[in-house]
Order: structure tokens, then C-alpha cells, then sequence
């Protein structure tokens, strides 16, 4: 009997939520036998990419081991060894409900909001890997199947001189006939005089023109062969993000992400519903509910959840649906290794409004090395048919690249 249901339940009551589940609902495995599954460990390694990717394994008894990767964030892996003990002994099958238990356990140990979230969302993507494993199916079909057999990314461009639109414009046709992609996105808030008292958030009409500029330059040289978004990382007032939005209007952007500060909802409805140039936003919320305000209030034209933040592969999934509810289609953020990165694609090619996922690591070299498969081609990811995530880490990469003074994993 696992030991961790009496915070979900009352105490009293006469069945404990695996019993219902195995007798009501039959969470028994396509290979028989599932229910009786039991995680017996969680383990964490953090590897230095273009980011600290935290990778997590769940181990079982059954032998099968699932991998997940949490966005990273002050603590993560500190808070994953303190929710170790609320799942081991648990069935990993049950993703939804231990989610729920995390959660729940996790507002008495702290919060629920923030780097908790993140960390939670490590361990239910592992979760994912596992149960896929286990029923011997690709994880989209544990989110219900698929809508399509690719997913297309889009390159998130960077270059030495962020504030010349000629060397964004090079970068740009290099990233698209070099490297094969036909979506891209650069940064907006770059160095336009701005930055000398940035703490007023206005942008003087010299700002508009230049940043106005980059945006032609770009989309000029592309045009026809990509779609270009720009990201300005929460940096201006309402009143300056609709004149950047109206002046670079005439351009067609794909979306214009992140152009004011998070907190103030009313603000981002404000810019959303006067502007036409698309408006992205949602990197740096977290769970349904707060993704689900921006929607309802049609603040966003296009949603952008970052799942190994957000809530894990289900939390995107509900993000998705209340999205599809409104119409609106979603752009994943992602900077990930190449595992949150394939969960995120098994949950888009699940959904119907799916617009594309993010790559933010091609001046890194050997992203693609932390796994035997092959991820990304032609600025496309094929949705694996493999069970779980369908992916392996490269032990070796994984070692050669870890954080130091972290430990390898242990052999499944
Ligand atoms: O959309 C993006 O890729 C950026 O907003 C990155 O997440 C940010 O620069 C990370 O600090
Ligand atoms: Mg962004």
C-alpha cells in the first residue's frame, strides 16, 4: 500500500484513491499488470546548455525508467529531492492524480507557484516517459492522439550586433538557407537609446523607427521563406508597445512577444485588443489557471506556455484546450534540452492549434548529442513513434556536459 494518499483524502474515508482506481477505473497496462507498478526512486542531474537544463529520471520496479527534464530555476533540484518521498511508492501510471498530490503537498511544504511549479513539472514529464514505456505507446497517445506528424520550430536568432538590422537580416537568411528553417525570432529590445533610463518604459520616436527598421530589414530579406517573430522580454508601456506594434504593422510579423510587464493584465488586454500585429505571450506564467485569465480575457492572440515550467505535459494540454476554446493557437516556448523539448512536441502534435515550438539552442554545437536520436531536420521535428518520449540520453554527452559537482544517474 503506498503511503501518501491521506493529504488528498479524508482520513476516514473508506477507500483510498488507488483502490478506486484500480477498481473503477482499471488503470491496468496494455502489457497487464500495470497497477502494480511502484516508483521506487527520482533522481536529478543538471546539464550546462545554453541554459541549466535539469534533467529527471523516475525509476520503478518494473524496470522501465522515465526521463524528464524541469526548466531551470533556483532550487529545482533541491525541491525535487523534497517531493521524492510524496511519490515513491506511488504508481506512476496515476500522472494526473500525483500531479494533483504534488501540488497539493507542495502548498502545505511552500508554494505552489513558481519554481515549485517548474520542479513539479520535471517529475510529470518523467512521468509521461514512464507511463508510455510501461503501455508500450508514444506519449501523444496518452494525450489523446495525434493531429499531425511534425512539428515545426522556430529558430530563436541571436547575433553579435543585436541593434544593426543589416547583421540580423544576414543572420536571418543564414539561419534560413543554411540551416534549413522557415520560422525564426529575434530579440526587439536591443540597444536603441532606450536602455539609458529603461525604468520609464517609454520609447522616444527615435527608438520606434530604429526598432521599426530592424523589423523591415528582416522581414524584407525573408520574405517568402520564413515567418519572423520578435521578442521584447516585458520592457515597455502599453502606450509605447502599441505605437512599436502599429509602426511595424505593414511588416505582417508572425507575433510580437512579451511587449509589456506580466503583471498587470489589464494593460496586456489593453495592447492585445488595439493592435492587428499579432500579440504573444505566456513564457513566464504558470498552470491553467493564470494562462487561462490571459485567454478569457482575450489578452493574447497567441498563447506561449513553457512546459517543463508550466505544469508538465498535461498542464499544457489544459492550456491548449481552454486556448482552442478561444480560437487562439499556441506557440511553445522552449529552451530546453532535446527532452522537454520532444515532450513539447508529443503535447503540440496532440492539439489542434498548434502553431510551432521553440529551438533556442543552435549556437550550442552539441544540443542533439544529449540524445541517440535525431531531433531536429530541416527545421522540423517528426513526432516519434517510439513508447514514452521516445528518446535516450547519451550517458556519455550528459556526463561530459553535467554541471559540476553533480552525479551522473544511476544505471535503470
Ligand atoms: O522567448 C524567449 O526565448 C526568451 O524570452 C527567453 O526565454 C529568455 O531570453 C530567457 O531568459
Ligand atoms: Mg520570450
Amino acid at each position: 500500500m503506498s503511503r501518501n494518499y491521506e493529504s488528498l483524502h479524508d482520513p476516514n474515508a473508506e477507500y483510498t484513491m488507488r483502490e478506486l482506481s484500480a477498481e473503477t477505473m482499471g488503470t491496468t497496462g496494455a502489457r497487464g499488470g500495470g497497477r502494480d507498478v511502484e516508483i521506487t526512486d527520482v533522481q536529478t542531474t543538471m546539464v550546462d546548455g545554453n541554459f541549466p537544463w535539469t534533467l529527471v529520471r523516475v525509476y520503478t520496479d518494473a524496470g522501465v525508467v522515465g526521463t524528464g527534464e524541469a526548466y531551470w530555476g533556483a532550487g529545482v533540484p533541491e525541491l525535487i529531492e523534497r517531493m521524492k518521498p510524496f511519490v515513491i511508492g506511488e504508481n506512476p501510471l496515476d500522472i494526473d492524480r500525483l500531479y494533483e498530490h504534488l501540488i497539493q503537498k507542495m502548498s502545505g511544504e511552500g508554494s505552489v507557484e513558481g519554481v515549485t511549479v517548474t520542479a513539479i513539472s520535471g517529475i510529470e514529464v518523467a512521468l509521461h516517459d514512464v507511463a508510455g514505456k510501461i503501455l508500450d505507446v508514444p506519449a501523444y497517445q496518452l494525450l489523446g492522439g495525434k493531429y499531425r506528424d511534425e512539428m515545426r520550430v522556430y529558430c530563436d536568432c541571436h547575433t553579435e550586433e543585436e541593434a544593426d538590422p543589416e547583421a540580423c537580416a544576414d543572420e536571418a537568411e543564414r539561419v534560413v538557407d543554411e540551416l534549413g528553417y522557415d520560422a525564426l525570432k529575434f530579440d526587439l529590445d536591443v540597444p536603441s537609446g532606450f536602455e539609458k533610463d529603461r525604468a520609464n518604459r517609454h520609447l522616444r520616436p527615435g527608438e520606434i523607427r530604429h526598432k521599426a527598421e530592424i523589423v523591415e530589414t528582416v522581414t524584407e530579406r525573408v520574405k517568402d521563406k520564413a515567418d519572423v517573430a520578435f521578442d521584447c522580454h516585458w520592457t515597455f508601456s502599453g502606450g509605447s508597445a502599441k505605437r512599436l506594434a502599429d509602426a511595424i504593422e505593414e511588416y505582417d510579423v508572425w507575433w510580437l512577444e512579451d511587449p509589456v510587464p506580466p503583471e498587470n493584465l489589464e494593460v496586456q488586454e489593453e495592447v492585445t485588443k488595439n493592435t492587428v500585429t499579432p500579440i504573444a505571450v505566456g513564457e513566464n506564467r504558470y498552470r491553467v489557471t493564470e494562462l487561462r485569465r490571459l485567454i478569457e480575457n482575450q489578452a493574447v492572440d497567441i498563447v506561449a506556455p513553457d512546459l517543463p515550467k508550466v505544469g508538465g505535459m498535461r498542464e499544457t494540454r489544459k492550456i491548449a484546450d481552454v486556448a482552442n476554446q478561444y480560437y487562439v493557437p499556441v506557440a511553445m516556448h522552449n529552451v530546453a534540452s532535446p527532452i522537454a523539448t520532444m515532450a513539447a512536441t508529443h503535447v503540440g502534435a496532440s492539439i489542434p492549434n498548434s502553431l510551432a515550438i521553440e529551438y533556442h539552442s543552435y549556437e550550442l554545437g552539441w544540443w542533439e548529442d544529449l540524445v541517440e536520436e535525431d531531433v531536429i531536420e530541416d527545421g522540423y521535428i517528426e513526432v516519434p513513434e517510439d513508447p514514452g518520449i521516445g528518446l535516450t540520453l547519451d550517458m556519455d554527452a550528459v556526463e561530459e556536459h553535467m554541471v559540476e559537482g553533480e552525479t551522473l544517474f544511476d544505471e535503470a
